[in-house]
């Protein structure tokens, strides 16, 4: 199976500044993939260059099997951006709007009465743009995205502004959608939104990717256990040994307690280690990384650009 996008150290530059540097990632069809990363990080420009509208300065889109080229315009049509600031006509009704997009791509008209319902757009379609509220905004322009069938979506902060509701609605269309073969990338900085839906993440921080992966793997080796023994010394030894249990990652030494890289499940195995070494836990704590702390630690900030913990 071709995979729907396949990038090869795709690079922007603008002037000395890497906005994307030497990316490298495949997506395929039926996946649903959070592309996360802090203000500036580069998600915008990805999504730009998958979708032509930016001209890498350097490396390879292969959309589909095929080598994108800016005018391309087969190969675009199968791609559907949801842009992070939508454009539309004021003046014009939704509705209207998508009719105008649907004749300015040659899509046929009669898809857009189902598209405004499946984004709960429907009491509101006869209402002109520039009365719509952001959430408003946002779904009108998923619509559009969706508009011809793509069979590549490109979402920048697709739930930015939807209320809960809103967010569940958009979260179960992108879940149907993936199901149905499409491959999804949905950029956010919106841990929640990446953490309900998207099995696998991408995490981009000034330009690099920096972590790819099942967000459950990610989450698992990031996991640790903190512990505190009747003999912190001999522990550290053993459980940095050659024969500590496989299980095992680094080891550090902080705030004096040891900091094992190791998944939660595996503190009763630990204490049974130690003890057939007569060593065993005043303290042991499990701690399941969050993504908002792997997010932290891969980036050095939380999603809101504060400084991490
Ligand atoms: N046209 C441009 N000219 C110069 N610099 C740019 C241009 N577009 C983006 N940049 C810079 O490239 C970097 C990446 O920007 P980009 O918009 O891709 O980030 P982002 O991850 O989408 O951020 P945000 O979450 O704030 O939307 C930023 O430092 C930005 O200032």
């Amino acid at each position: 199976m071709d995979a729907a996008v396949e990038v090869e150290k795709l690079t922007k530059r603008y002037g000395d500044k890497r906005a994307v540097d030497a990316a490298n990632f495949a997506l395929y069809p039926g996946q649903l993939v959070g592309l996360l990363g802090p203000n500036g990080a580069g998600k915008t420009t990805t999504l730009g260059m998958l979708s032509g509208l930016i001209q890498p300065s350097s490396g390879t889109i292969r959309l589909f099997g095929q080598p994108l080229e800016r005018r391309n315009g087969d190969l675009l049509r199968r791609v559907g951006l949801m842009p992070e600031v939508a454009a539309f006509y004021p003046y014009l009704s939704g509705r209207d709007n998508l009719r105008v997009m649907a004749a300015t791509y040659g899509v046929d008209a009669r898809q857009i009465d189902g598209l405004i319902e499946q984004v709960g757009l429907t009491e509101n379609a006869h209402r002109p743009f520039k009365t719509y509220s952001q959430g408003m905004r946002q779904l009108l322009s998923l619509a559009n995205a969706l508009l011809g069938d793509p069979d590549l979506l490109l979402l920048d902060e697709p739930t930015n502004g939807l209320d809960p509701h809103g967010q569940q609605r958009v979260h179960n269309l992108l879940r149907e959608l993936a199901a149905r073969g499409k491959a999804i990338l949905l950029s956010s900085h919106l841990l929640r939104d990446v953490e309900e839906i998207c099995e696998r993440v991408i995490i981009i921080n000034r330009g690099r990717i920096v972590a790819d992966g099942r967000l459950d793997d990610l989450l698992r080796a990031s996991a640790r256990i903190l512990l505190r023994t009747t003999d912190d010394e001999r522990a550290l030894t053993l459980l940095s040994g050659a024969d500590r249990p496989g299980w095992i990652g680094n080891i550090a030494v902080e705030d004096g307690r040891l900091v094992l890289q190791a998944a939660p499940e595996q503190a009763g195995e630990l204490s049974a280690f130690l003890a057939r070494h007569d060593i065993y836990p005043v303290e042991l704590m499990p701690q399941r990384e969050s993504l908002r702390s792997l997010f932290a630690e891969v980036t050095g900030e939380t999603t809101d650009g504060r400084p991490g913990a």
